[in-house]
């Protein structure tokens, strides 16, 4: 028999690294307010790859916003290694879906050196190390000179993600960081990642509307609801990688998702829905 989708209450001993709580999100325009979120809570611990899956307009990206400090909940908090989260930092680099977000007159090196230079993370000779070591981690040491335009969607973002990484963040934010790729390629990049985290764990936070998405790449899944968004279900997913798609377990843990966020479940308390899921 398949094995049921886990339900995370995970034993981890330590402290979370990044914890929301009761964050709730809104964006006034004029006299209007717009709420993406509604209290929600959440804790990242050190080496989490952390999912936020919801349908769209559930305020996942402005989540992801609101830990890259660009936001300010208007009630909550959001911490990280203890600290609130107040404005945006070193400590948590960005890549978004869009191929735009690396300047074009920069090559990929000079890309890659540039956040680091520009926080004075390092001098210039450390910069060009790490950006050429992080550079070949993501497989293009030959196009070290190369400018944007002349590279494709997935090496575009595999430079992101070395611009990112050479930042030794002590949270990687990514916003539907493959969704615009096709599917092939997001396959690779989502195996590449995947690699990337094994070779050398770090502290991902993932925001994706895509379930399968969300189970390969993740080891722990947040639920929210449809607008504004507030947690349906937190789960545990780190049994799945990128092999397991076919598997009928994996097509189990898919459905059971869809049922969470779309079914007719009522909106109940977090702590319900996760007692819940775990019958
Ligand atoms: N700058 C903004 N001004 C006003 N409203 C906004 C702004 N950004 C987002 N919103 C609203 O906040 C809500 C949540 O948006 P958000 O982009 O965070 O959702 P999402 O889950 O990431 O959606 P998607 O998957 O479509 O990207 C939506 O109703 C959206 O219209």
């Amino acid at each position: 028999m398949a094995a049921p989708l886990q339900v995370v209450r995970p034993a981890y001993p330590a402290e979370p690294l990044l914890r929301a709580r009761g964050v709730t999100l809104e964006y006034r325009t004029g006299e209007r307010a717009v709420r993406a979120t509604q209290e929600v809570d959440f804790d990242v611990f050190g080496g989490d790859r952390f999912v936020l899956l919801g349908p769209s307009g559930c305020g996942k990206s402005s989540l992801l916003k609101a830990v890259g400090g660009f936001i300010q909940p208007a009630a909550g908090e959001i911490t990280l290694a203890g600290q609130r989260v107040t404005k945006p930092g070193p400590d948590r680099i960005a890549v978004f879906q869009e191929f735009d977000q690396l300047p074009p007159w920069k090559t990929v090196l000079q890309n890659v050196m540039f956040p680091l230079l520009a926080s004075k993370s390092c001098g210039r000779a450390e910069a060009k190390e790490r950006a050429r070591h992080w550079i070949a981690r993501v497989g293009l040491d030959r196009f070290e000179n190369a400018y944007p335009h002349t590279l494709s969607g997935g090496m575009k973002q595999r430079v992101a993600i070395a611009r990112a990484l050479a930042m030794q963040p002590a949270v990687l934010l990514m916003d539907e960081p493959f969704a615009a790729l096709d599917a092939l390629t997001r396959r690779t990049m989502q195996e590449e990642l995947t690699r990337l985290w094994e070779e050398s764990p770090f502290t991902l936070l993932f925001v994706t509307h895509s379930i399968e998405e969300a189970l390969v790449v993740g080891n722990r899944i947040l639920l929210l609801s449809p607008h504004p968004g507030r947690v349906r279900a937190e789960l545990n997913s780190h049994q799945f990688g990128l092999h397991s798609g076919g598997s009928t377990e994996f097509q189990d843990a898919a459905q059971r998702i869809h049922r969470l966020l779309f079914g007719e479940a009522p909106a109940v308390p977090a702590e319900a829905m996760i007692e819940r899921a775990a019958l």
